[in-house]
């Protein structure tokens, strides 16, 4: 794993990388006079598991709405899979997570699922298995048939999650996703996304958890609005003499603009 997430980290820090999933070029975002995110350089890998740190406000939010093209930078631009972002041909290939679910609160589980299958094209006995699958992976199987409005916050998240899966998309964008659920079931989120990493899915998730951050392939840690520093875990940890990702942060993020 070390080698893998090293030899990424070499070939990763080419912008130009043909096998970029995201490629980030000089990326700002202003809201009236105020920059939030200021000249942005990332490529992220085909395949690679990829984790936005940073505290509240930094800035992860902002451009992970940027990488899903659902708001367009103030300057610089936005590859995704090779297209120019904000695009809707690449959407299908999207599976996008945010951070407040945008979920039907009046339907059942199911019918938001069958929903938002139909937005994808997916019907009949693909769109039956579909959905099975991925409530059995966010274990909501049990709670199909109830009103999205008697959720709990973490179920709610958890059929979030189902819904950015259902289309069995190449690339997947989370905001907070394991934000209000419980150990158990976060274990086996984590589990489940390891193992899509390895089917070869590029994920991008945002967390203020660092116990998770420790398991991506690679981290940003972003602060202010400014990327400090990108790197394995392993990396990071490295050149900053910390023994954790904690530490590391605190070193590597800690106000300095890189
Ligand atoms: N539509 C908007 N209009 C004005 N300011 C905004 C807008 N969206 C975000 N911001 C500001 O941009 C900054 C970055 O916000 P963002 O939501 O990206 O942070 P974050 O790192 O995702 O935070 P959190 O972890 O709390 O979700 C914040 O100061 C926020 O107030």
């Amino acid at each position: 794993m070390a080698e893998r997430a090293g030899e990424k980290t070499v070939r990763s820090n080419r912008t130009d990388d043909p096998v970029a999933a995201i490629e980030l070029l000089k990326v700002t975002r202003s809201f009236g006079s105020r920059k939030v995110l200021h000249e942005i350089d990332l490529a992220i890998l085909r395949g690679e598991l990829f984790g936005l740190l940073g505290p509240s406000g930094s800035g992860k939010t902002t451009l992970v709405k940027l990488i899903a093209g659902l708001d367009a930078p103030s300057g610089g631009s936005v590859l995704l899979l090779g297209e120019r972002m904000p695009n809707r041909r690449v959407l299908g290939r999207v599976g996008y997570m945010a951070q407040s679910d945008a979920l039907y609160s009046e339907l059942t589980g199911k019918q938001n699922l069958e929903f938002f299958a139909s937005l994808y094209g997916l019907s009949g006995a693909r769109r039956t298995e579909r959905i099975a699958s991925v409530m059995k992976l966010v274990d909501l199987t049990e709670h199909l048939n109830k009103p999205v409005s008697a959720y709990s916050g973490g179920m709610k998240r958890r059929l979030s999650l189902a819904v950015s899966l259902l289309h069995e998309p190449e690339l997947l964008l989370l905001d907070e996703p394991t934000v209000g659920i419980d150990p158990v079931l976060r274990q086996s989120i984590w589990t489940e996304l390891l193992s899509l990493r390895d089917k070869g899915i590029t994920i991008v998730l945002t967390t203020h958890v660092m116990d998770e951050a420790d398991r991506c392939d690679r981290i940003g840690l972003i602060r202010e609005g400014r990327l400090t520093a990108v790197d394995s875990p392993e990396g990071l940890k490295r050149a900053s003499g910390a023994s954790t990702i904690e530490e590391a942060f605190i070193v590597l993020g800690g106000g300095t603009r890189a």
